[in-house]
């Protein structure tokens, strides 16, 4: 659906170039959640910004729908954006237009007449939640009211791709959610494919199917949530991860615990199935040890649930080994922890 190949941005100031992105290669499919996480100044809003060609590439091919952007001009280029729609963390609502007029305005370029334009809105503002404000200013509607318009004007002329950056960045957790459950609905409903710029990793556990992270201009890391969530590579990625669910320093995790006196400590990482299972109750019925459970934490993603537990596997060595075994055969990667 869309392809980045080998995409630059180099920004040049009175005093110095910027490469605000640089050699960035992504393939986002149809009808997946993409997200893009990254610090401020990593070059989320210059990538998502090239997608629809509002900052032109200094060099790279964006492709959307089999189509290079970056070759087309002129009319061209207006029809292939139609069919990407943006929303902004301001909302960049017109502060004159009531609800509906804001919701109609993209519809008027387009050229679309006034009695399918009043279907349109109807349509549009029952999508987003938003009936009996329709004559209302941007200013007399909340954060997430402003949101819910950005979003039905960005979907006024049916666009395959929704791009959002930071679209919840400004709102509370409540609205943030609300939100993040109506851009899932609308990926569902319609089978549009939406591009998430964020810096907060709650966004991306909550409607991603994949996830990029962004470092300096360049994709450091890509892939499924889940595998991104539970097996990060790049220290950039392990500090999102641990902003969610895990533990702020992996040592202080089992500082303050005594070494067993017998058996082994062990860190359990559970991922997709094997996190809704009872691993540790069926390991208990089939070897023979206790199982003393010292700190846990879950995570729910749309992919399915990861987190990792730290217990302390009582038993004879030869069960401790056996109980290992299990685990491995559960689907469950258990590491033995060391404390002195
Ligand atoms: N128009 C511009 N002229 C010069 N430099 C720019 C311009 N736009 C962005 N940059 C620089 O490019 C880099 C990436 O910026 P960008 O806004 O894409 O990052 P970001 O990850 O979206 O961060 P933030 O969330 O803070 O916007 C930064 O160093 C920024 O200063």
């Amino acid at each position: 659906m869309i392809r980045l190949k080998q995409l630059e941005k180099v920004f040049q100031t009175k005093t110095q170039n910027v490469a605000a992105v640089q050699n960035v290669e992504l393939s986002i499919e149809e009808g997946e959640i993409f997200g893009i996480i990254g610090y401020s100044g990593a070059g989320k809003s210059t990538l998502v910004r090239m997608l629809n060609m509002l900052e032109p590439p200094t060099s790279g091919s964006v492709e959307v729908s089999g189509q290079d952007l970056t070759k087309l001009r002129g009319q061209k280029l207006r029809e292939a954006r139609q069919d990407i729609g943006m929303i902004f963390q301001h909302f960049n609502l017109l502060w004159s237009r009531t609800v509906a007029e804001n919701i109609a305005f993209p519809l008027e370029v387009a050229g679309v007449d006034k009695a399918e334009r009043e279907t349109r809105v109807h349509e549009l503002v029952g999508l987003v939640g938003l009936e009996g404000r329709e004559s209302a200013y941007p200013s007399q509607l909340s954060g997430g009211q402003k949101q819910r318009v950005g979003i039905a004007r960005a979907l006024a002329n049916r666009p395959k791709v929704l791009l959002c950056d930071e679209a919840t960045s400004a709102l509370d957790p409540e609205t943030t959610d609300s939100i993040l459950q109506l851009i899932t609905n609308i990926n569902q409903e319609l089978g549009l494919t939406v591009v998430m710029i964020t810096h907060e990793m709650h966004v991306i556990r909550k409607v991603c199917h994949k996830v990029a992270v962004m470092e300096n201009g360049g994709v450091v890391e890509q892939g499924p949530v889940l595998d991104v969530f539970q097996r990060p590579q790049q220290e950039v990625t392990k500090g999102f991860v641990k902003q969610i669910a895990a533990p702020d320093d992996e040592q202080a995790e089992a500082e303050g615990i005594a070494p067993p006196e017998r058996g082994q400590l062990a860190r359990l990482s559970f991922v997709g199935a094997s996190a809704g299972e009872p691993v540790v109750s069926r390991l208990i019925r089939t070897v023979e040890v206790d199982v003393n459970i010292l700190q846990g934490r879950l995570a729910t993603t749309v992919e399915g649930s990861y987190g990792t537990m730290l217990v302390h596997i009582d038993g004879t060595a030869k069960a401790v080994e056996e109980a290992f075994q299990y685990l491995e055969k559960a689907g469950v990667e258990a590491e033995v922890v060391r404390v002195d």
